[in-house]
């Protein structure tokens, strides 16, 4: 094969730079998960790790800066990234990193999951971190996808209506990202996301599955995204793709643990059968 037929032909490559979830139903775990049910190839560079289960997290260890920056070059300069996202990142100086090892690397399709608080109440960002993604690392995303708390800090205003969630998506829109998926997971009612270019809304919508299973279901997700983005699908299939595959997750639970249990991450491949 030469080198052209053997490019067009190669696997689609994601990068997740996030924290991991030794409970494995988010975090690095659920992103690198979701990769392989899509048919990406995995790569990922640990920013922290965490002893997390389904009831909550029980030790945050950030990683040294050197060893974030250290994983993000191996990965980029050999195996290549067709897309990349990001999770857990704590620290202004983590944030301020993995902004300029994106931009010094080129990577393209930057999806910002811009995680917070983990289901349980813990948080995953600092206080003093949240100006930071809004400085360093929206202005170079893609897409960025906030639930609602998320969407509310960023913002600094409330979010109780579908007319909130779009005057949100406006103005994180506004700190510069290309794309805006507002979240409804935390509404009541339908499952309701909106996506926002700039200009149009588009609306993705599920019926809420009533089940306190839903652990990692925004990694899961935004991971979903990245995925598709890597193989080159145009963004609003990318975000249909994402919440089929969510919403498969989420309905056919695992049931594991005694908390807040993860989401079956090979439930969209066997949506199709009984
Ligand atoms: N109970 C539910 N039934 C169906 N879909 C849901 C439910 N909860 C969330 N979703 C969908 O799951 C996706 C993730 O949304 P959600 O708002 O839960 O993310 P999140 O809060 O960031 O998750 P986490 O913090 O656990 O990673 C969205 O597409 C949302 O609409
Ligand atoms: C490591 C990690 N990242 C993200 C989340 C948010 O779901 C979590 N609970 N843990």
């Amino acid at each position: 094969m030469s080198d052209v037929q053997q490019a067009r032909s190669r696997v689609a490559r994601a990068l997740t730079i996030a924290g991991s979830d030794s409970g494995g139903g988010a975090g690095i775990q659920a992103d690198l998960k979701t990769f392989t049910v899509l048919n990406v190839y995995g790569m990922s560079a640990l920013t922290a790790i965490t002893a997390q289960n389904t009831l909550g997290v029980h030790g945050i260890f950030n990683l040294p800066l050197e060893a974030i920056e250290l994983q993000i070059d191996a990965v980029a300069t050999d195996l290549g990234v067709d897309a990349v996202k990001t999770g857990m990142l704590s620290q202004v100086p983590i944030i301020e990193t993995v902004a300029r090892k994106i931009k010094q690397h080129n990577i393209p399709n930057l999806v910002v999951d811009p995680v917070m608080v983990a289901k349980g109440g813990a948080k995953l960002l600092e206080d003093s971190s949240q100006q930071a993604l809004i400085d360093h690392l929206i202005p170079l995303a893609t897409v960025i996808t906030p639930n609602l708390p998320e969407a509310e800090v960023l913002i600094n205003r409330e979010i109780k209506t579908v007319e909130d969630m779009k005057e949100a998506a406006r103005r994180i829109h506004d700190f510069g990202a290309k794309y805006v998926v507002v979240k409804g997971g935390h509404l009541e009612g339908d499952a309701l996301d909106i996506l926002f270019d700039g200009q149009t809304f588009e609306q993705y919508v599920s019926p809420r599955h009533e089940t306190k299973h839903t652990h990692g279901t925004g990694c899961t997700f935004s991971a979903a995204i990245t995925a598709e983005l890597a193989k080159g699908t145009p963004i609003r299939e990318a975000v249909a793709t994402a919440k089929e595959f969510i919403t498969c997750a989420i309905r056919d639970t695992l049931g594991l643990g005694a908390g807040h249990g993860p989401t079956n991450h090979w439930a969209y491949n066997n949506r199709h059968k009984n």
